[in-house]
């Protein structure tokens, strides 16, 4: 990471736990701004936990999340989190996105409906705009969360293996819309399985056990 990249987040000596299950343990990084960050590490490391403290939406047992940017955070989660009994459409799941500036089930303006177009183009899912969920591909409905995630127009953005289950080129949508948010100075942090897409981030985060492992001892072969 370059020496004067402004912190988005700082996590100081965090741990956190499922129930009475310890996950994370004495966690301490600075995610840069306006960068995109790769969180990585073997099923079960702690990742997704990792992003729900991020995120605001798992609390630590101890230690401190110091937030420097200024937006509610936007978490993308994966799309087998979602129930496929869900009875909502592509643009309803996008639309939601938007709630987070007028509050849910309120009239959406031409502006969010605007907003809601644009990243549902962006992630090429604008002709299923009017299909059910729960009847999409896996791939298909990564995609209409993502959009939702990037309608919520965050300057930091959690992503939960966004590429995990897409073919060839929704992988690469996905790659392009990272990187065009990152140019526009969105934080992105996002967990993969991918060793290409964490050659492509700007700054690793390995996890072992729930634990950082030191850039020093970093093998390059991911979890
Ligand atoms: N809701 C939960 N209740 C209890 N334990 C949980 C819960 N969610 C996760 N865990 C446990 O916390 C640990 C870390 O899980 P987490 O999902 O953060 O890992 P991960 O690195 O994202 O895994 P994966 O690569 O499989 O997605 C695991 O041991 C998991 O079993």
């Amino acid at each position: 990471m370059e020496q004067h990249t402004p912190t988005a987040v700082d996590l100081r000596g965090v741990h956190a736990a499922h129930g009475s299950t310890a996950v994370l343990h004495d966690v301490r990084a600075a995610i840069p701004a306006g960068r995109v960050t790769a969180v990585v590490g073997p099923n079960g490391s702690g990742k997704s936990t990792l992003l729900g403290v991020l995120a605001g939406v798992h609390a630590p047992s101890s230690g401190t999340v110091a937030r420097f940017h200024t937006g509610r955070p936007a978490l993308v989660v994966q799309h087998s989190a979602v129930p496929d009994t869900l009875p909502v459409t592509v643009a309803d799941t996008v639309a939601m996105g938007r709630w987070a500036h007028r509050g849910p089930w309120r009239r959406l303006t031409a502006e969010d409906r605007a907003i809601v177009a644009e990243c549902m183009a962006r992630l090429g899912i604008a002709d299923l705009a009017r299909r059910r969920l729960g009847s999409l591909s896996g791939g298909q409905r990564q995609r209409a969360l993502l959009a939702q995630g990037l309608a919520q127009q965050s300057d930091l953005l959690l992503l939960d293996e966004p590429s995990t289950g897409l073919d060839t080129a929704a992988q690469q949508a996905v790659l392009d819309t990272v990187a065009a948010l990152r140019d526009e100075g969105v934080t992105v942090v996002h967990a993969t399985h991918d060793p290409a897409v964490a050659r492509g981030a700007d700054h690793v985060l390995r996890l072992r056990q729930g634990r950082l492992v030191p850039e020093a001892e970093s093998a390059p072969a991911l979890g």
